[in-house]
C-alpha cells in the first residue's frame, strides 16, 4: 500500500482508461462536446495562419475584392471561433468536472463504507492513502480527461503547423522538435518527483489540518482556552505547514531551473528561424505571406509542443495520483467477508467465545488472552474490570468490528466469521462509551439507531422515553425537530441557530439511539450511564432492567451497583476472565469483584464525624460487608 505512485500492477494506461470510463459515465454529452470544441480549437490557429498568408499574398499581388472578401470573411469566422470556442470549452469542462466529481466521490465513499471492520480506519497508512485519494478525486480524472483533450488539440495544431513548416523549411521542423524533446523528459521526471513529494508530505498535511481543526473545533475550544493551547497548536500547525512548504519550494526551484533553461533554448531556436526567414525573404526566396506563416508556424509548433508536453506531464502526475484513488476504491475490505455468508438465525441458545485471543496489531500486546465465555440467550451478562482490562474490546468482537486473532465466537453454533457483518449487526443494538453526538436534529439523532423504521416519530419518542430524555427534548424550542448543533444553522428560512445538550443529556440521547433496537437479539450497553446524575442513573437502570427482561444483553459499567442484578458477572483482568458468577457468588468469593464493590459501596456510606456531623467514610473494604 505504501507506494508513492499508487498501487503496483495498475498501469498508467489502465488508470487513464478508468478515468475516461468514469467521464463517459458521468457526462457523455459534455465529453463529446468537449472533444468537438477541442478539435475545432486545434484546427483554428492553423487555418487562421494560412488565411492570413493568403490575404497578405493576395494584397501583395494586388488581388481584387472578389478574391479578398471571401478570404477576409473566412478569417473573421476563424477569429470568432478562436474567441468563442474557449468559453464554450470552459463551460463544458465545468459540466464534466461537476459530473465526474459527484461520481468519483460517490464511488470513493461507497468503497470506504463497504468495509465492515474498523482496523483499516485505525491505520495511518490508510489515512495517508485516503487523503491522496480524496485529493485525486477532486481533480485527477478531470485533469486526465482535460489534458488528453488538450493533447488532442495540441497534436492537431502541431500537425497543421508541421506540414506548413515542412513546405517552407524541413530543417526548421527538425530543429524545433529536437529543441522540445529535452523539455518532455524533464517534465515527466518532475511529475514523478511531484507525486513522490505529495506522498512524502501527506502525513504532514494531515497533521497540519488536524492542528488547524483543533483550533477551530467547538469541542476542543474549551480545553484550548483553559489550558492556553492556542499558540502551542498554532506553532505545531505552522511547523507542519513549514515542512510542506519546504518540500514544495524545493520542487518549484527545480522546475524553475530546468524550465527556465529549456525556455531559453526554445527562444533561441525561434530567433534563429526568424533571422533565416527574413534573410530568405530579402533574397526573394520567400514571400511576405510566407514569412508571416513561417513566424506563426514556428511559434505554433513551439506552443503546441510545449502545451502537449506540459499537458502530458500534468496528466502523468494526475495518473500517478489517481492510482491512490483506484487503490482505495479497489482495496478489499479490511475485515474479510465470506463469499457465501451463512444465514444468521434469531438467537435461541446463546453466544459462545471459544479461546478468544485478540490484539489490535501484530506489534501491540495481547488485549484478550484465551477468553472462554458463554452468554446464554435471554440473560444479562455484565463485564467488570479495571481500565484497559479489555471489556470494550470484547464487545467490539461481539459486533464483529474485528475478528479474533485466535479462537472463535459462535452465535447458536454459527461462527461469526461465516456471517455477513450486516446480518449480525441487524440483530444487535449497542451503545458505546465513545458514542457520537451528531450535528443533526434531536429526532434524527435517535432515528439513526434504526433507519429501517423509516423516520416514524413514534418509535423515536418511545426510545427517548425509555432513555429518560423525552421530556427534555419535548421542551426544546422546536421539540424533536430542534437542531442540536453549535456550528450549523437549521435548514429552514429563519436560519435558527441550533442548541446543544449537556453531557448526560447527550448520553441519554445515544442510549435512546441504541434503544431504537431494543427488540434485537443482543443489546450491548458499554457504560450507558457513566455521565448521568444519580437519580437519572437509577431511573435509566430500572427502565433498562424492565426492557431487558428475557432479552440477551451484555452490560459494561464501572458503577458496580448498576450491574448487581445481572444473571452473570464476569471479571476481566489483563485480558483474562479472573472471576465469574452472580453478585452473591462473587461477593462470597472475596476476590477482585468483592474488593471493587466494597470500595464503591464504602464511598457512599455515611459515618458520624465528630467535627462535621457527617462525612464520607473511608473504611477499607475488608472491614465492611457490601453483599446483598
Ligand atoms: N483501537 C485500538 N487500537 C489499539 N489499541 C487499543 C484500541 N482500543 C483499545 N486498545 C487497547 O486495548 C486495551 C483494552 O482496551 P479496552 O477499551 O477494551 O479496555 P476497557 O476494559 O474497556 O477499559 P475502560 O474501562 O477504560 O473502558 C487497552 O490497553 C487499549 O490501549
Amino acid at each position: 500500500m505504501r507506494d508513492p505512485e499508487g498501487p503496483a500492477g495498475v498501469s498508467l494506461f489502465r488508470r487513464g482508461w478508468v478515468a475516461a470510463e468514469l467521464a463517459w459515465r458521468a457526462q457523455p454529452a459534455a465529453l463529446t462536446g468537449s472533444l468537438a470544441t477541442v478539435l475545432l480549437m486545434g484546427a483554428a490557429p492553423v487555418v487562421t495562419a494560412w488565411l492570413t498568408k493568403l490575404v497578405l499574398d493576395r494584397l501583395a499581388d494586388g488581388g481584387g475584392q472578389g478574391v479578398l472578401l471571401p478570404l477576409a470573411a473566412a478569417l473573421g469566422v476563424a477569429g470568432l471561433a478562436l474567441v468563442v470556442l474557449p468559453h464554450v470549452s470552459d463551460y463544458l469542462k465545468g459540466q464534466l468536472h461537476r459530473g465526474l466529481q459527484t461520481l468519483i466521490y460517490d464511488r470513493l465513499f461507497q468503497a470506504v463504507n463497504a468495509d465492515p471492520g474498523l482496523s483499516r480506519f485505525e491505520n495511518p497508512a490508510f489515512h495517508d492513502e485516503l487523503r491522496l485519494a480524496h485529493e485525486a478525486g477532486q481533480n485527477a480524472p478531470q485533469q486526465i480527461v482535460g489534458s488528453s483533450l488538450a493533447i488532442c488539440q495540441g497534436i492537431l495544431t502541431l500537425f497543421g503547423f508541421v506540414v506548413t513548416l515542412t513546405v517552407l523549411s524541413p530543417v526548421m521542423v527538425v530543429v524545433v522538435i529536437a529543441a522540445a524533446l529535452p523539455s518532455a523528459r524533464v517534465q515527466l521526471a518532475l511529475s514523478r518527483r511531484r507525486a513522490r513529494m505529495m506522498w512524502g508530505i501527506s502525513s504532514n498535511t494531515r497533521r497540519q489540518l488536524f492542528y488547524g481543526s483543533l483550533l477551530t473545533s467547538p469541542d476542543a475550544a474549551k480545553e484550548v482556552r483553559l489550558f492556553g493551547l492556542g499558540d502551542f497548536l498554532r506553532g505545531r500547525m505552522l511547523t507542519e505547514l513549514g515542512t510542506v512548504n519546504e518540500a514544495e519550494r524545493d520542487l518549484d526551484r527545480r522546475t524553475l531551473h530546468s524550465q527556465g533553461l529549456l525556455s531559453l533554448l526554445g527562444a533561441a531556436v525561434a530567433a534563429g528561424g526568424l533571422i533565416w526567414a527574413v534573410l530568405a525573404a530579402a533574397a526573394g526566396g520567400l514571400s511576405v505571406g510566407d514569412v508571416s506563416v513561417f513566424v506563426a508556424a514556428v511559434a505554433g509548433v513551439q506552443t503546441a509542443l510545449t502545451a502537449i508536453v506540459s499537458q502530458w506531464a500534468g496528466a502523468h502526475n494526475a495518473l500517478l495520483m489517481f492510482g491512490h484513488y483506484i487503490g482505495v476504491v479497489r482495496a478489499g475490505p479490511g475485515l474479510p467477508v465470506a463469499p457465501e455468508p451463512a444465514t444468521l438465525p434469531p438467537l435461541r441458545t446463546g453466544i459462545e467465545l471459544r479461546d478468544v485471543w485478540f490484539r489490535y496489531d501484530d506489534e501491540h500486546p495481547w488485549v484478550l488472552r484465551g477468553v472462554d465465555l458463554f452468554i446464554p440467550h435471554g440473560q444479562a451478562v455484565a463485564l467488570v474490570g479495571l481500565n484497559g482490562a479489555g471489556k470494550s474490546t470484547l464487545v467490539k468482537l461481539l459486533c464483529r468490528l474485528y475478528d479474533p486473532v485466535r479462537g472463535s465466537i459462535h452465535w447458536d453454533g454459527v461462527d461469526l466469521r461465516e456471517v455477513h457483518p450486516d446480518d449480525l449487526r441487524a440483530r444487535v443494538g449497542a451503545v458505546f462509551q465513545d458514542y457520537m453526538a451528531y450535528d443533526l436534529t434531536a429526532g434524527e439523532n435517535i432515528m439513526l439507531g434504526d433507519l429501517a423504521a423509516g423516520g416514524d416519530p413514534e418509535p423515536v419518542r418511545a426510545a427517548a422515553r425509555r432513555a429518560g430524555i423525552h421530556d427534555t427534548l419535548d421542551t426544546l424550542p422546536r421539540g424533536y425537530d430542534t437542531l442540536l448543533s453549535r456550528i450549523f444553522f437549521g435548514d429552514d428560512d429563519e436560519r435558527q441557530a441550533g442548541v446543544t445538550l449537556s453531557g448526560g443529556q447527550w448520553q441519554r440521547l445515544a442510549l435512546a439511539r441504541a434503544l431504537m433496537r431494543h427488540r434485537r437479539d443482543l443489546l450491548i450497553l458499554d457504560e450507558p450511564s457513566s455521565g448521568l446524575d444519580a437519580e437519572a442513573e437509577h431511573a435509566v437502570h430500572l427502565g433498562l432492567r424492565r426492557h431487558r427482561a428475557g432479552r440477551t444483553s451484555v452490560l459494561i459499567s464501572h458503577r458496580l451497583g448498576a450491574l448487581r442484578d445481572a444473571d452473570l458477572i464476569v471479571v476481566l483482568s489483563d485480558g483474562r476472565i479472573a472471576e465469574r458468577g452472580s453478585h452473591g457468588e462473587l461477593m462470597a468469593m472475596e476476590g477482585t469483584y468483592a474488593r471493587l464493590f466494597g470500595l464503591q459501596a464504602s464511598g457512599y456510606e455515611l459515618t458520624p464525624d465528630p467535627s462535621a456531623g457527617e462525612s464520607l467514610r473511608t473504611t477499607t473494604p475488608s472491614t465492611r460487608s457490601a453483599g446483598r
